[in-house]
């Protein structure tokens, strides 16, 4: 089983607007709204690979009922923490005219210390059945940045690997309880670091840090670029081919989701990397947030560049083999 965390769990509302941009008044052609927040796009992600998920966080107000109900809807286990606050609202506006992409996040409800406690209890138990427990997106407020250290190392004692997403000191901070795999993008591990990682050396030498702090596996996700995965033995680089990107929020859960069916069925390393950045490149085609067609990523994961850069070994190229 898998377990997907969202400590700020939110309705994802994505409007259609032509030609947006600030200071004006816009109609919005078309609105799409679903359970959202990370971890939510993980659980769809899993779910739609067939295997057995369960969805926790903290869910509050009228907007956690609406979230709840959505999950249900698609069939997508919840076992949540209520919170007397009001889940949150995330905006994600498409000017498919002007082809931008405009995100607007609410911070989400205060939580409180003993909702936090509530939180790891119910991750013990999840988490004793759990092969893999996804760890995603902001923290709520109220809550200490080190929150995902202690759910980190509640999963651990369970038995379970942790893959953590997210950024800024809650990344800091949960780095020092070891989780198994962390995958931040460039912007993220820019701000981690301090320190531009445009270049290829300095990325490189960003996963050797990672790996440093004592993570497994270390990726850093480079957008349409693809992603740089890495562990103390194997270090590769997978390109995947160039597609028509309609909605690129929720690629990063995506990835996490195909990495951790991966994980789940026990599969490689390279096998993992694979899926990951197939199903991730497959919702960057969708309009929905972690939408994800497996006949796409099965088509996908036959055209994608595979590099071992330990070897300095090219293994599979478009026309190689
Ligand atoms: N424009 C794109 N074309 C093809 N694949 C993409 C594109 N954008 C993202 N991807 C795929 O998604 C993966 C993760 O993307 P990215 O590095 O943008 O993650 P992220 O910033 O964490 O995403 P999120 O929007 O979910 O926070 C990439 O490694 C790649 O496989
Ligand atoms: O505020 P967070 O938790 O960092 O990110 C929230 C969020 O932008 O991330 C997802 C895309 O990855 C969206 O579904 C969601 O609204």
């Amino acid at each position: 089983m898998i377990t997907t965390v969202t400590v700020n769990t939110a309705i994802d509302k994505t409007y259609i607007v032509e030609n947006f941009g600030p200071g004006g008044v816009f109609r919005v052609q078309r609105v799409m709204a679903q359970a959202g927040g990370k971890g939510l796009n993980v659980a769809r992600v899993v779910k739609a690979f067939g295997e057995e998920v369960v969805a926790t966080g903290f869910i509050g107000g009228y907007n956690g009922r609406f979230i709840e109900e959505s999950l249900a809807a698609e069939g997508i286990k919840g076992d949540f923490v209520h919170v007397s606050g009001e889940s949150r609202i995330c905006l994600n506006i498409l000017d498919t005219a002007g082809k931008t992409q405009t995100e607007l996040l609410e911070p989400g409800p205060e939580v409180t210390f003993e909702e936090g406690e509530r939180l790891k209890e119910k991750i013990k138990f999840l988490a004793r059945q759990s092969q893999v427990v996804t760890m995603s997106g902001s923290l709520a407020c109220g809550l200490m940045p080190d929150f995902y250290s202690h759910l980190i190392e509640v999963a651990h004692k369970e038995g379970a690997k942790v893959i953590l997403d997210t950024s800024a000191r809650a990344l800091k901070e949960g780095l020092k309880a070891r989780p198994f795999m962390v995958k931040p993008n460039l912007q993220e591990a820019e701000a981690l670091t301090g320190k531009s990682l445009a270049e290829e050396k300095a990325q490189y030498d960003f996963l050797e840090e990672m790996i440093e702090t004592g993570v497994e596996v270390a990726v850093l996700s480079l957008g349409e670029a693809g992603a740089l995965i890495r562990t103390r033995e194997a270090f590769f680089k997978i390109i995947p081919p160039r597609v028509v990107a309609v909605n690129t929020v929720g690629c990063g859960d995506s990835f996490v989701a195909g990495f951790a069916v991966a994980l789940a069925r026990d599969d490689s390393l390279l096998t993992a990397a694979k899926l990951a950045t197939a199903v991730a490149t497959a919702s960057a085609t969708s309009l929905g947030t972690g939408e994800c067609k497996i006949e796409l990523v099965e088509k996908l994961m036959l055209q994608l560049e595979v590099y071992d850069i330990s070897s300095h070994n090219c293994l599979y190229k478009k026309g190689f083999r």
